[in-house]
């Protein structure tokens, strides 16, 4: 299968584009005009260079405004064509686009439209050009493929086919399946785009909302099934109008468009396996059962202050690396590691970062296989030297730098604690944390696209609703990404300001850092009581929260009590209810959360967000950042 991906969707100038799209994988681009007039090469050194890059071009778009004209208008629109068709034959291509006239004067009519599109069709043979046909959805008479194919179909032309597109089909609400019946060779190209769903004017939504096939709402694997239920085997290309992408990083647009396309022609095979789909076969996503471990890499006063922490939060030290200087800490089946090595990865992020979570370690079904989707989809494997006694665990490169390993329960993978650390001390009950109940990622509000791309195409997970978070500084978003059990959550933290606690705390990091992680307690009052007297002290709220809580929700008086005694945020749905406490920010501004959920509470307290933001910056201003 040929993929393909439209200029116009990549940031930077001509050649930065190929370049980028080159190096993602695809092998065919898609030419949009302007990208081809404001480079300063011949139409022959342009095509040149596509091909040096490895690159077909798969079309060359768009032409507009040409069908239904009366004349003067249709003369010079077939002159017009015609001058198109030339510049073609110089860049190297045989196929373009066509899209649905939106020109106050086009008199309508679907025979007029096929008159005019069979007599193109003569002009284009003579040049050895196809015309593909595409329905905008604002097109002034055409605005439905179902009405672009009946004007194909009456045009008669071998040369003269359909573009289907499904921003326009989708976003107009037609259903996909009406492709069915559309003959397989008659479709000349498909254009792929996603959108989130948002009620605005067709044209503007197009052009700036667009995104990846998986990160929006509409039902692009039903549209492509049925494209591909067609007959239809030409390339499968992307067409992203969207504007944080345009001031994005063509590279990682690049990436994230063929990790989007390979995932999605994934789907459509295993969705309908009569399809066949030419690309190479690699495994499903898989299931995450849960956080196996997160490590952080620090070293010496930091690290010190590190263990400290974990200790007053009911951790023990229960292993010491076999031959690095790594520690196990644990409680319940929380494992935290701290790293101090001074050559490998962790060190080069300490040196530079200070103290971070730089390594998630995730239990799954198969490691082998989700490290090989992984890079199937264009991820980047992870390997460092070996130490002695160290088993090889499978393990990519997240987004930005960081580090994901996988373990399953195969017998290697599951005796790695046993087999790479000595034992220290024993691990009791500590204040009664049981599990890791999310991970926290902080990134800029651009990147959350990417991340929940990436997570969702590698492992079977969903997207929960946006939620806006006020800083006092800014907005946060927040998404949280679930999988099919509640084992493994993570929240997608985007700022969109520097002065945000989310983005101070990105803006002296790297990649899309872990600000917090969140232990689960099945009793939070017996630990808050625990916690006390370890001597621990939480994130302080204030006397006016406790107060709205008091009016908000009819708590029984003692429990009231016991909230304001133990610094404890309360949430509310129905029958459902949220308790959560946290510790100060340590390490430049990351936390740790201890929360429980009671009768089924799925969400992550977004209603007390605001004022756990506005209490840890109160404590920052009031000290400063302490780094240790
Ligand atoms: O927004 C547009 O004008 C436009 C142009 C060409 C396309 O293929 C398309 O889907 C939209
Ligand atoms: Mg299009």
């Amino acid at each position: 299968m040929k993929t393909s991906i439209a200029t116009v969707s990549v940031p930077g100038n001509l050649r930065e584009k190929l370049e980028a799209i080159a190096a993602a994988g695809f092998s065919g681009v898609e030419i949009f005009e302007q990208d081809f007039i404001v480079d300063d090469g011949s139409p022959a050194d342009v095509g040149r260079m596509i091909r040096d890059h490895g690159l077909e071009i798969t079309l060359f778009q768009p032409f507009r405004d040409f069908e239904g004209l009366p004349d003067p208008l249709r003369a010079k629109a077939f002159e017009r064509a015609q001058r198109k068709f030339e510049l073609m034959q110089e860049l190297g291509t045989d196929l373009v686009l066509f899209c649905s006239s939106v020109h106050p004067a086009n008199l309508g009519g679907i025979d007029r439209a096929a008159d005019d599109f069979a007599a193109l069709g003569e002009i284009a043979a003579e040049h050895g050009i196809r015309v593909g046909y595409e329905a905008l959805a604002w097109g002034r008479h055409v605005n439905d493929h179902r009405d672009a194919w009946e004007i194909v179909r009456r045009a008669d032309h071998p040369n003269i086919g359909l573009i289907l597109d499904s921003f326009h089909t989708l976003g107009r609400g037609i259903d996909p399946d009406t492709i069915r019946r559309i003959p397989g060779d008659k479709i000349f190209f498909v254009q792929l785009a996603d959108a989130p769903r948002i009620e605005m004017d067709l044209l503007y939504w197009s052009r700036h909302f667009r995104n990846m096939p998986g990160e929006g709402d509409l039902d692009v694997l039903a549209f492509t099934q049925a494209v591909m239920a067609a007959g239809y085997r030409g390339p499968i290309s992307l067409e992203i109008f969207n504007d944080q992408f345009r001031g994005g990083s063509a590279k990682s647009v690049a990436r994230d468009g063929y990790r989007s396309l390979l995932n999605l022609m994934d789907d459509v095979r295993r969705a309908e396996p009569t399809i066949s789909v030419d690309i190479a076969d690699f495994p499903a996503r898989g299931d995450v059962q849960g956080v196996a471990f997160i490590e952080f890499a620090s070293r010496g006063e930091e690290a010190r202050a590190l263990e400290a922490l974990l200790r007053g939060l009911g951790f023990a030290q229960v292993g010491q690396h076999i031959s690095k200087a790594l520690t196990l800490w644990q409680q319940g089946d929380i494992r935290i590691l701290i790293n101090e090595e001074t050559a490998d990865l962790a060190a080069s992020i300490f040196l530079t970062h200070g103290t971070s979570i730089y390594d998630i370690g995730l239990s799954v079904g198969s490691a082998a296989d989700t490290a090989a989707r992984a890079k199937a989809l264009g991820g980047k494997p992870f390997a460092q030297a070996l130490s002695q006694g160290q088993i090889e665990i499978p393990a990519i490169r997240g987004l930005g730098g960081s580090v994901l390993h996988f373990l399953d329960g195969s017998q290697a993978l599951s005796d790695v604690w046993t087999a790479e650390f000595k034992p220290v001390e024993q691990a009791d009950q500590g204040v009664g944390l049981t599990r890791i109940d999310h991970v926290a990622q902080t990134m800029t509000y651009d990147e959350m696209l990417s991340w929940s791309l990436f997570y969702t195409s590698l492992f079977d997970m969903k997207k929960a609703a946006m939620v806006d978070v006020t800083d006092p500084d800014g907005l946060v978003r927040s998404q949280a990404l679930e999988g099919k059990s509640d084992a493994f959550r993570i929240t997608l933290n985007g700022a969109e300001s520097h002065r945000t606690f989310t983005g101070s705390f990105l803006a002296d990091r790297f990649g899309a850092p872990v600000q917090h992680v969140a232990f689960a307690t099945d009793d939070i009052f017996a630990t808050a009581e625990n916690l006390a007297k370890d001597g621990f002290v939480p994130l302080p709220m204030t006397e006016n929260y406790y107060a709205d809580l008091e009016s908000r929700f009819d708590i029984p008086t003692q429990t009231l009590a016991d909230l304001r005694r133990y610094n404890i945020l309360y949430d509310r749905y129905e029958v459902e209810e949220f308790f959560q406490l946290y510790s100060k920010p340590f390490a430049g501004g990351m936390f740790f959360e201890i929360l429980e959920r009671k009768n089924g509470y799925i969400g992550y307290g977004a209603p007390n967000a605001p004022f756990r933001i506005a209490a840890q910056k109160r404590l920052l201003r009031a000290k400063g950042v302490p780094r240790g």
